[in-house]
């Protein structure tokens, strides 16, 4: 990556956050372990994961508008199923920037069937969540773009059609 098509951008934990793992190789993306994250579980020192991205949301925990309970109770965790099921808003979302400290470890991400059903779980309240979602599904990888998640109500059905459309 150039530094001229490189844009800086730096959240208040001083990540860089110009690129993802899921966008790039670069080296200067930090992995953690779900061992690691889940140390991170108290008022003092409070990390959680969202959709495979690792975020330190200690210094939100008052600021939070749901209140800093619901946080602690995700502290340490994979807070994604919980995250979506609330139907946060698009500022939300463009909020978690903020706290990003890096990625989830590829080994330690959800596989496939736990994702689905857990989407199955909450598909009723995450029919738009702006996310580019890339899951595997029926052993294929299958990625939904912001529109399709936002034209689709994020569920099964869903994915199976976006997976095998229907004949
Ligand atoms: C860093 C991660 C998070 C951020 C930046 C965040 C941000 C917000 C914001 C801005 C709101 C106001 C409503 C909205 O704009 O959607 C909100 C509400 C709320 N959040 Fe979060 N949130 C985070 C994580 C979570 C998690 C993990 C839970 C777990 C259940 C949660 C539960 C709630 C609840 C219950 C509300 C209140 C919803 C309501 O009153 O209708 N949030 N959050």
């Amino acid at each position: 990556m150039s530094e001229e098509i490189k844009d800086n951008m730096t959240n208040t934990n001083g990540a860089d956050v110009t690129h993802t793992a899921a966008e790039t190789a670069d080296s200067d993306v930090t992995y953690y372990t779900l061992e690691e994250v889940k140390t991170h579980n108290k008022r003092t020192d409070a990390w959680l994961i969202i959709h495979d991205k690792v975020y330190n949301i200690t210094s939100f925990l008052a600021e939070h508008p749901g209140g800093e309970d619901v946080l602690m109770a995700q502290a340490g965790t994979d807070a994604t199923v919980s995250f979506e099921d609330v139907g946060h808003s698009k500022d939300a979302r463009a909020m978690l920037i903020n706290y990003y400290i890096g990625e989830l470890k590829m080994d330690d991400r959800e596989d496939g069937t736990k994702l689905v059903d857990n989407m199955v779980n909450t598909c009723h309240s995450c029919s738009c969540c702006g996310y580019h979602v890339s899951i595997l599904h029926a052993g294929a990888q299958v990625s939904l773009s912001p529109d399709a998640v936002s034209s689709h109500s994020f569920c099964l059905e869903a994915l199976t059609c976006l997976t095998n459309p229907p004949h």
